[in-house]
């Protein structure tokens, strides 16, 4: 059985889907609609993604699109190791500015769900990494906005040490999260309605 497991945020859920080994390797299952549904990823994907990241100490993020554009996404790795990380910047939450974050590998398979309202943001653990997501609304290009990997008020733990950091143009100038005028309201958590 696929395992599901909320982590320190309210609705952010970690996901360890089963593998059917045998002596060719394993099967498994990597997204199941009602399933997912019933255990607190009800979003209606609509896009899946890939990104290769050739360098470890790459980071992704902390990215987000506002609404109507919004993203739940729910992220695995195909090859290589991320450290995967949401940050709550829902105006009005209980957690607003609070981060968190886990370690997926393409050897265990496991899957973050990212809801809307949360930025997305990962670093490289391992070289060659490939990286895919589901998400629930499309590209738009205008819609998308983001925050700065480092800002010292979210002191996120990259679990990277001190080397080098292969960012994006895009990516070393984004504001930090007190600069930020967040397009999203705090609207209650799924976890306490289920
Ligand atoms: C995200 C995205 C990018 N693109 C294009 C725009 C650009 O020319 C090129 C690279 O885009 P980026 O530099 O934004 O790619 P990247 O930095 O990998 O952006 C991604 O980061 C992770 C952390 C997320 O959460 C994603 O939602 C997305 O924001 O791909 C699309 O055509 N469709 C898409 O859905």
């Amino acid at each position: 059985m696929t395992a599901f497991l909320p982590l320190a945020l309210p609705d952010v859920i970690l996901v360890q889907p089963r593998r059917f080994g045998d002596a060719r390797g394993y099967f498994c299952e990597t997204y199941v609609k009602p399933v997912y549904a019933a255990n607190g990823i009800g979003a209606d994907f609509v896009q899946d993604n890939e990104s290769l990241s050739a360098q470890v100490g790459t980071i992704r993020g902390l990215h987000m699109q506002a609404p109507p554009f919004a993203q739940a996404k729910l992220v695995r790795v195909l090859s290589g190791a991320i450290y995967d990380v949401a940050v709550d910047v829902r105006k009005g939450s209980p957690t607003y500015g609070q981060w968190a974050g886990a370690r997926l590998t393409a050897e265990g398979g496991e899957q973050l769900y990212i809801p809307q309202g949360f930025a997305h943001g990962f670093c490289t653990l391992a070289p060659d990494t490939r990286v895919a997501y589901k998400v629930d609304a499309v590209y738009d290009r205008a819609s998308e906005c983001g925050i700065i990997w480092d800002d010292p008020d979210l002191a996120i733990d990259w679990t990277l040490g001190d080397g080098e950091k292969i960012l994006s143009d895009k990516d070393r100038i984004l504001p930090r999260l007190k600069d930020f005028d967040s397009p999203f309201a705090y609207q209650g958590t799924a976890a306490s309605e289920r």
